[in-house]
């Protein structure tokens, strides 16, 4: 059997191709990525002004899926895609130019031999959810299971279940189990759904405008007055255009009345100041909860040990710093050290983007800010967290689009019984 999902990031769109075995020489059941596309620009949000490029961007990708899969299948293979944050943000931005987006996406879809089963904004809870079940479905996080998907078993037999954080361009998410929380307290926070026979109550939360690129348009709103952004390299200047930052909802209300049309960014690296600056992002001021992670978000007591993925990974991953075991105190000494290499050393790097090199001293210091002041891990807990290259959150994606509505029974789920 095979199944086509396309993931729709704010900043970029993959398409994956999954296989499992049929039933009946089903052995292990277990369910592969055979092929992915990185569909080319950015995301398909970004087609707001010009949808039908949103339909065009997609073709190439298709036409692999439409060869990698076997003719014979092509009726019966699944097509879904699923859209995230970015497209959240235009449907509360401009809600014709998102539906027109979806409109060319599924004309240009339904042109091609597969099962379509429709495009949609996944909601946030649903993709805590998926970046949870992914978690606990990776090989590389279970070295004591034979079969990967055993994890799902574990609940019942006293194993834990590992967190999952999942950081991306315009949200973030944390989801886990705590023993603490059954679901009463904020029911808004909880999923629950049946997998491989277990139950399961999910804590999840996901925060809009707290993915690291809408982040950085609040730390750059809110220095636009002085000389220098510590957030950047000493030694770096960009001209930065005041429309361009401002358009984007989580900023929006932001914008100080005549601003001219261009400033000058200029970067003093500084980690502690960055570091106030982002601080400032999140509210602590309330809480009707028992506890709270910030802006009067509910969260239980941590538990378990937790996968990080997507930006968490790419970010500390180039920063060298996917070490937990390493001292938080050292971590952030680093980092500072990093923050303050001059520019002209640190765009010397060869094979990553310049616009991502500019971006890591911020993107670093959220992330530790993110986990430590938001999320209230400490310099013991910090340790539980593993970050990790490969999550395609769109792995649960095509199996719990089955299923529309919350909660979802997974005991379909097509792995190993
Ligand atoms: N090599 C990289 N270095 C740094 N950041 C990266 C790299 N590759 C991707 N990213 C960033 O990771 C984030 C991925 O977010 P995405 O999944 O598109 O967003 P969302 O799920 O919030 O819609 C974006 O901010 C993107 O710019």
């Amino acid at each position: 059997n095979y199944g086509i999902v396309l993931d729709a990031g704010s900043s970029h769109t993959a398409l994956y191709i999954y296989a499992w075995p049929a039933e009946k020489d089903n052995n292990t059941g277990r369910v592969e990525q055979t092929h992915s596309c990185k569909v080319k620009g950015k995301g398909i949000s970004s087609y707001a002004s010009q949808p039908w490029k949103a339909g065009e961007s997609l073709t190439l990708c298709m036409q692999e899926a439409e060869q990698k899969v076997p003719n014979k299948r092509h009726h019966e293979t699944p097509l879904y895609l699923g859209a995230t944050a970015g497209m959240r943000l235009l449907n509360m931005e401009n809600s014709s130019a998102s539906d027109k987006v979806f409109q060319a996406v599924e004309k240009a879809l339904q042109k091609f031999p597969f099962s379509y089963q429709g495009a949609r904004i996944l909601s946030g809870q649903e993709e805590g959810a998926f970046g949870w079940v992914t978690v606990n479905y990776l090989d590389d996080l279970c070295s004591c299971c034979v079969l990967t998907s055993m994890r799902f078993l574990s609940p019942s037999q006293g194993l834990e279940t590992t967190g999952a954080l999942d950081l991306g361009g315009a949200s973030t998410q944390i989801s886990f189990v705590s023993d603490n929380y059954d679901g009463s307290e904020s029911p808004s926070n909880s999923v629950t759904f049946r997998l491989y026979g277990n139950d399961y109550n999910l804590y999840t939360h996901s925060f809009l405008c707290y993915g690291k690129d809408q982040v950085l348009r609040l730390a750059l709103a809110q220095q636009t007055q002085v000389n220098f952004h510590p957030c950047f390299h000493p030694g770096y200047t960009e001209i930065k255009n005041y429309s361009v930052l401002y358009d984007s909802p989580c900023v929006s209300g932001r914008k100080p009345q005549g601003a001219p049309e261009n400033f000058t960014l200029r970067g003093n690296g500084s980690f502690g100041q960055c570091q106030e600056i982002v601080k400032s992002v999140f509210n602590f001021t309330s809480c009707k909860y028992s506890q709270c992670s910030f802006n009067g978000v509910f969260q239980p007591l941590l538990q378990g040990p937790f996968g990080a993925f997507s930006a968490y990974y790419f970010v500390m991953n180039f920063l060298n710093l996917t070490d937990t075991s390493i001292p938080l105190d050292t971590v952030k000494d680093k980092l500072a050290r990093y923050c303050a290499t001059p520019w002209d050393e640190i765009k010397l790097h060869t094979g990553v983007k310049l616009s991502y090199l500019a971006e890591y001293c911020f993107s670093g210091t959220y992330i530790l800010t993110l986990l430590t002041e938001g999320y209230n891990f400490t310099s013991e807990s910090y340790s539980n967290i593993k970050f990790i290259k490969k999550v395609s959150r769109s792995y649960a994606t095509l199996f719990l689009l089955h299923t529309p509505q919350m909660p979802h029974d997974l005991s379909s789920f097509p792995v190993d019984h």
